[in-house]
């Protein structure tokens, strides 16, 4: 059996869902469907999960909700409409996107995640109704009587493990299910999502779960390519990548897989396929614990903006036992968590995520340190990009750091940082920002 999910770029118009139909049922092992909000139309158009992010900061600022009530609540009819959708689904849809403007605002820690996960909930009431109608017995299953049940982070669940075994009962349904993507439910009951892109961590927990033959994951492109189409012309399509390899290149800003959508599937020896819901019959990207190397010691190029360096500098830090954990205690202190630690004999940068820091989480970090440490220099270093190289064939290959770095050098690209794991998986590169495009070209350039 498989689990197919599709993202929200393949369910955003009636013209998607056709495609989506006839792809579930030309195969009929198809049967654990997971599907996303209905996602943009064309460049200038509004994801939904994004429309309901501005429906719950209108509520809770007190606004007028209807504007965006009515804009929600017409995306989803004119899909009906063009497909001939019964109307008994969209009047619970509509009342369901209502009824999210009278949930408690004051003490409710999953108000936003219970706003984001109508997207994803309600599409999949719409879809289970058209399979039904369109010769497919299907059935629309909540996340939390599918058995995903996560631990209680807002924005950020986690799947708690008991809740495989409660997924497997779901190869004894016999209809085509149904899954809403994203969110899942904790113990105590409250919708709790995963982070953003999270349908795609849905699609592999179900994977894991049912013990399936296969997740393939269903989206705009045929499979991943060797770079970001958005920034290399017609890049070159991969048609096998280790998990290894996809979970550093999705680090690294191949946002087609969510990073954290790797995992079960690995874990429960899931294959996945990446494949295009506009181009079915493309083989797409295969995701698998071995690879055959190809020759090339470089799969894929990714990049990734909005780092931050905190570079400390101290006259003799190498001798200074226990400098590093201190660094880390307060940075965990502050609940930062960091991504890479270059160091030099006097020097240590520490690489965070732009998007965890705040003026006043800044101003604690450099108190803290300074006071516990005295440093000669500390300052945050910002708009950084990192670049990855990545293949399991480099550590086969001699030079590869080196083609890389002249390839930069040429051009004119100065390498702020530059860190490679003893796995030898990836080399990382860490450059300006704005010099994040041209460096990807010219190292997709040397590499392919
Ligand atoms: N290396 C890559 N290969 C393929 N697509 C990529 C890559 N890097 C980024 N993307 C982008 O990922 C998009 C698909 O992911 P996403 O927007 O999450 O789709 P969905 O709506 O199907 O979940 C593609 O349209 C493409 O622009
Ligand atoms: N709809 C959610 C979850 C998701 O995975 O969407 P998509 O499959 O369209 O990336 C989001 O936008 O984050």
């Amino acid at each position: 059996m498989k689990v197919i999910k599709f993202g929200g770029s393949s369910l955003a118009s009636a013209e998607q869902l056709t495609k989506v139909l006839n792809i579930v049922k030309s195969d009929a092992t198809r049967k654990f469907v997971v599907v996303s909000a209905p996602g943009k139309r064309d460049d200038s158009d509004t994801k939904v999960t994004d429309a309901l992010i501005a429906y719950y900061k209108a509520y809770k600022n007190g606004d007028d909700v209807s504007e965006n009530q009515n804009w929600i609540i017409a995306r989803y009819q004119s899909i009906c409409d063009e497909l001939g959708i019964p109307g008994t689904v969209m009047a619970n849809i509509a009342a369901d996107i209502k009824a999210l403007a009278s949930l408690p605002i004051a003490d409710n820690a999953f108000l936003y995640d219970t706003f984001l996960a109508a997207g994803e909930n309600n599409n999949a009431k719409l879809i289970a109704e058209y399979f039904s109608e369109n010769g497919i017995k299907a059935k629309y299953i909540h996340p939390q009587d599918a058995g995903i049940i996560v631990t209680p982070e807002p924005g950020n669940a986690q799947l708690l493990q008991s809740s495989y075994e409660k997924i497997n009962y779901l190869n004894d349904l016999e209809e085509t299910l149904v899954i809403p993507g994203f969110f899942g439910v904790t113990e105590k009951g409250q919708i709790c999502t995963f982070s953003r892109g999270g349908s795609d961590i849905t699609g592999s927990i179900v994977a894991a779960g049912v013990h399936a033959d296969l997740y393939e994951n269903f989206t705009d492109v045929d499979g991943i390519f060797a770079a970001h189409p958005g920034i290399v012309d017609n890049p070159a399509s991969i048609a096998e990548l280790t998990y290894k390899e996809m979970r550093e290149l999705a680090y690294a800003g191949f946002s087609v897989l969510h990073d954290e959508a790797l995992l079960p599937a690995y874990r429960a020896s899931v294959p996945l396929v990446i494949k295009n819901t506009n181009n079915p019959s493309h083989p797409g990207t295969k995701i698998v614990a071995k690879r055959a190397m190809t020759g090339n010691p470089v799969v894929g190029i990714a990049g990734d903006g909005d780092f931050v360096s905190l570079n400390i500098s101290k006259y003799l830090m190498n001798r200074e036992i226990g400098f590093g954990r201190k660094v880390l205690q307060i940075l965990e202190n502050l609940g930062i968590r960091f991504e890479h630690m270059p160091t030099g004999i006097d020097d240590m940068s520490v690489i965070m995520r732009n998007r965890y820091l705040t003026k006043q989480i800044e101003k604690s970090v450099i108190q803290n340190l300074t006071e516990s440490l005295a440093p000669d220099e500390l300052y945050f270093e910002k708009n950084l990009s990192i670049l990855m190289i990545v293949g399991e064939d480099m550590n086969e290959h001699i030079g590869v750091t080196a083609r890389a770095a002249k390839a930069l050098a040429n051009a004119g690209i100065n390498i702020e940082m530059l860190s490679q794991g003893s796995s030898e998986v990836s080399v990382m590169f860490i450059v300006k920002s704005n010099q994040e495009k041209s460096a990807i070209k010219a190292l997709y350039q040397e590499f392919f």
